[in-house]
């Protein structure tokens, strides 16, 4: 019997602990909102007060069906901090500065996460609260000074098996130890987790976001966090999570947002060599071959005076700045270096020229012209434009990095006829950013959340570390769910090219898939990632799973709609179309690459449904979807692997063999 049915005053008590919360947070917001932004000196500094004082009032707000707090500690430590202590999503205070309610993430909110019997943190008793809709309705007592094992939280079950309406809730109230782990590394520490499907990775990156964001407010405000998620439509599902924590100022975006929308489509084979690590050496080398060895000097004339810049000298700094710099201020330094020795020239027939006349020199035509011809401005579509079009040129930058097979696989079969016209596939946006940083520096942010990292790419992790290389990362992904030409077999590996040093953690407890679907979807296992363990799944799931040959999906989707929660018909991309037709009597939604739709029924083209999941799913045609791309039988892991509450598969083909054995 719930612990609530055994005390009804102890529930009355923290009601009226909720409600005083609640006035206070009202308080705290009328406060801010009657602040002005007028004591400021000037009209910027104004607008700048403005808008900080709007964000704290929006940060106050209090949403009538979230809890305010989710737990309490009754704390045994003889410290100054408070003896009973209510966790929630923000601090709450009263008129006296008194805490009603303590962040989430607040050193002091952790042993809510981590205490248990073994090592109670100074606490003798955790609360859990549950609620329907905002309302306080029960809670579920733990004591951790009786050395007594705990149950299975009840609370922390109905919070899973709740049925999903619309996009990705936080997990705030129901954190797991070894999730709570990985949330709260430190800020200098990059973590790379692997997790089977639903073991809580990307509720964990999401969640680690906002706990850095917290504790290292100032640092990360001015340098930045960001996610990169697979595609807009999982970053649409994922988009509430962080606002719904108070963190409203992270950039969420996909590594093509990142990189360049460019979509071309290519053989994955030409994909596969060109997101090869190799070709960060290839591309460097292609740049810099577009340097030519001076042979003449620069004349420079001024009235009656002609000053004169050696060929010996231009070559010699063109040597020293070669390798030394980056292209683009290469190029600065030495049109600089050339007007300084016309300075100097200039000093020594009498004159006195001041700065100005450097920057008139450096500017002037015959330095331009001098530096435009052995030190061209180049764009990274100009240099990837010649590589791929030009075989000598491409011969000259790959050496032997790449054999002469793998250099013809880079080739442009029909070279386009200028940079300007050329169309890039999502490989060559990877490149272009190369060599961009190899011409300019990309400027670096505080921390970087990368989900479904199997999936990307060596030159895409190169692509991405140097946005975090004065920072930290959090890479979670799964190696049974890499679906791409270019998808790693190690996270090392990844880590490598990523620049990053990093520990790898595993989360093993899957929160989404019943057992008796996980333990289904696993029997593809062996065949797609021979060396994970099998994943574990927190709620068995009797009855969860139905497989029909010949299977109805009409019957399928009426069933299914008698039923509570979202549901996914997912279905191999090619039969998108005609399965919606077929569905026209019921209202539905056909899930696209940017789609923001929330309808109840949705049909999920199979390519879209990583990190997605729905309450009921529909797989039709598992053959189908494992034939559509080479690394079929991995996507059909990741489809099996979205159902929360039931799987149902629909088959008139056989199904694969991994399947059935
Ligand atoms: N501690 C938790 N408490 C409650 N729900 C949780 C917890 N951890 C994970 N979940 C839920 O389990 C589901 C799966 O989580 P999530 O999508 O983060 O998993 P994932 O590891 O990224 O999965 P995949 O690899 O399949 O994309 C989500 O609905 C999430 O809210």
């Amino acid at each position: 019997m719930p612990a609530h049915q055994l005390a009804p005053d102890v529930l009355a008590a923290e009601q009226t602990h909720l409600a005083e919360s609640r006035a206070a947070l009202q308080a705290m917001r009328a406060h801010a909102q009657s602040l002005s932004s007028d004591a400021a000196g000037d009209w910027v500094s104004q607008q700048i007060l403005q808008s900080l004082l709007d964000q704290r009032v929006a940060a106050l707000a209090d949403h009538p069906d979230t809890p305010l707090f989710f737990g309490r500690l009754d704390r045994s430590m003889d410290d100054d901090l408070p003896s009973v202590i209510y966790v929630g999503r923000r601090h709450v205070h009263d008129g006296n500065s008194r805490p009603l309610v303590i962040d989430w993430r607040a050193p002091v909110s952790r042993p809510f996460y981590q205490a248990s019997p073994a090592d109670p943190m100074g606490v003798a008793l955790r609360r859990r609260f549950g609620y329907h809709g905002g309302a306080l309705t029960a809670f579920e007592d733990e004591p951790l000074n009786q050395g007594a094992e705990l149950g299975p939280s009840r609370i922390l079950t109905d919070e899973i098996e709740r049925p999903r309406t619309g996009p990705m809730r936080d997990i705030v109230a129901t954190i797991q130890p070894d999730q709570d782990e990985i949330v709260r590394a430190a800020l200098a520490q990059t973590v790379c987790v692997q997790g089977a499907p639903g073991t809580g990775k990307t509720a964990v990156g999401l969640h680690r976001a906002a706990y850095l964001l917290f504790t290292h407010r100032e640092r990360l405000a001015r340098s930045g966090v960001m996610i990169v998620g697979p595609n807009r439509a999982f970053l649409s599902y994922i988009s509430s999570v962080l606002p719904a924590l108070g963190e409203v100022k992270v950039d969420q975006t996909t590594v093509a947002g990142l990189l360049g929308e460019h979509a071309t489509p290519e053989d994955p084979m030409v994909s596969a060599v060109k997101g090869d690590a190799r070709m960060a050496e290839v591309l460097r080398r292609a740049l810099w071959l577009h340097i030519v060895k001076p042979e003449e000097g620069l004349v420079f004339s001024k009235g009656a005076y002609r000053h004169r810049v050696a060929d010996y000298e231009v070559r010699e700094i063109v040597a020293s700045l070669r390798g030394t710099t980056r292209y683009g201020p290469g190029r600065a330094a030495l049109t600089q270096r050339l007007a300084h020795l016309v300075l100097v020239r200039m000093e020594q027939r009498g004159e006195s020229p001041d700065d100005r006349v450097q920057d008139a020199v450096a500017r002037s035509k015959p330095v331009r012209q001098l530096v435009d011809a052995i030190w061209p401005k180049l764009t990274p579509e100009q240099v990837l434009y010649r590589l791929l079009a030009d075989p000598e040129f491409l011969a000259r930058a790959a050496k032997s990095d790449f054999s002469p097979e793998e250099q013809d696989t880079l080739l442009w079969r029909k070279p386009y006829r200028s940079w300007k016209s050329a169309k890039w596939s999502a490989a060559d946006a990877a490149l272009l950013d190369e060599l961009g940083d190899l011409i300019e520096r990309t400027p670096s942010i505080g921390h970087l959340v990368v989900d479904e990292a199997q999936d990307l790419s060596e030159m895409q992790l190169r692509a991405l570390g140097r946005r975090c290389r004065n920072g930290s990362a959090t890479v979670l992904g799964d190696l049974a769910q890499g679906t791409t030409a270019w998808s790693t077999s190690s996270w090392q590996a990844v880590l490598k090219h990523l620049g990053q040093d990093g520990e790898v953690t595993e989360l093993t407890l899957g929160f989404r898939v019943p057992r008796e679907v996980l333990d289904y979807a696993a029997r593809l296992l062996p065949s797609i990632a021979p060396d994970l363990a099998a994943p574990r799944s927190l709620r068995p799931g009797a009855g969860s799973l139905s497989v029909r040959p010949d299977g109805e999906l009409g019957r399928a989707v009426t069933e299914a709609l008698t039923r509570e929660g979202s549901i996914g018909v997912i279905v191999p991309d090619a039969l998108a179309a005609e399965v919606s037709a077929s569905l026209a009597d019921v209202p539905h939604a056909v899930l696209g690459p940017d789609s923001t739709d929330e309808h109840r029924l949705l049909i999920v083209p199979a390519t879209l449904a990583k990190g997605l999941e729905y309450d009921h799913v529909i797989v039709v045609e598992p053959a189908d979807i494992v034939a559509a791309e080479p690394r079929g039988l991995a996507r059909l892991y990741v489809v099996l692997t979205r159902a929360v509450t039931s799987l149902t598969v629909l088959h008139r083909k056989p199904l694969p063999a991994q399947l059935t054995a």
